[in-house]
């Protein structure tokens, strides 16, 4: 969904508009530079940052082009598709515009400490509902998150709603359910300003996907200046 939304927040009438120059978060981007690549078709200074080390190293082998580097031509062949151009140019692109690989926790006051710099946008997806396993601390991850918008700027959020768990490698782990009333709530706490808010009903089953969420949202938040 968060692909095919991206271009409703770039182009000339979208919400982040013109501001072409902008500096872009991805922020818990995990091993994976899929959103990144349609961010850096309106940003042109990206950093991707991820609390896991392994997960920066992937990221890092691919942005040096070294040998061993995952594969993501399908990803960047379906934000080539959506953009018209092709998978080589948006990786090319992306590659270009990654400034830096950093680490990050939600759960700290400046997520990326020590870096102290602002964005115009900060894009966030699957990962604060992950990070914690409460409300409260969901909360203050947000409000940490938020923090690193510039006034003037745009969070840029997808998640999962109602989810309570996932299973991975037969591990059970937990999460928090969210509604639309709980981040709209932790936008206004953070004086952010819905733009946009779409969601979409879960497709697939309990097998295909070991998680209860039964919808994704994805919204687009302004900080007030
Ligand atoms: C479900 S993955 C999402 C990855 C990617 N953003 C995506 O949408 O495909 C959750 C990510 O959150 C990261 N994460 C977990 N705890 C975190 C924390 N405290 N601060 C920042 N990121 C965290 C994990 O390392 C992982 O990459």
């Amino acid at each position: 969904m968060t692909l095919e939304e991206m271009p409703q927040v770039k182009n000339e009438n979208g919400i982040v508009g013109s501001r072409e120059s902008g500096s872009a978060l991805d922020l818990g981007c995990g091993p994976v530079p899929s959103f990144s690549a349609s961010i850096s078709s309106w940003a042109n200074s990206l950093t991707m940052a991820d609390f896991l080390p392994q997960n920066l190293f992937e990221i890092f082998k691919w942005k040096t082009n070294s040998c061993g580097k995952l594969d993501w031509f399908h990803h960047f062949n379906t934000v080539a598709k959506l953009e018209d151009v092709s998978a080589k140019q948006v990786e090319l692109r992306l590659r270009r515009r990654v400034q830096k690989i950093i680490s990050c926790d939600v759960s700290k006051e400046n997520p990326i400490f020590p870096h102290k710099n602002l964005f115009d946008v900060v894009f966030t997806s699957l990962c604060l509902e992950f990070a914690t396993d409460n409300l409260p601390d969901y909360q203050s991850a947000f409000k940490n998150s938020a923090n690193l918008v510039k006034p003037g700027g745009f969070l840029i959020m997808q998640g999962a709603l109602g989810n309570t768990f996932y299973m991975l490698g037969g591990t059970r782990f937990p999460s928090v359910a969210l509604t639309r009333e709980i981040l709209a709530d932790c936008a206004k706490m953070c004086n952010l300003k819905m733009e946009l808010w779409n969601q979409l009903d879960r497709k697939c089953g309990q097998k295909d996907k070991e998680a209860d969420h039964d919808a994704i949202f994805f919204f687009v938040a302004s900080k007030r200046i």
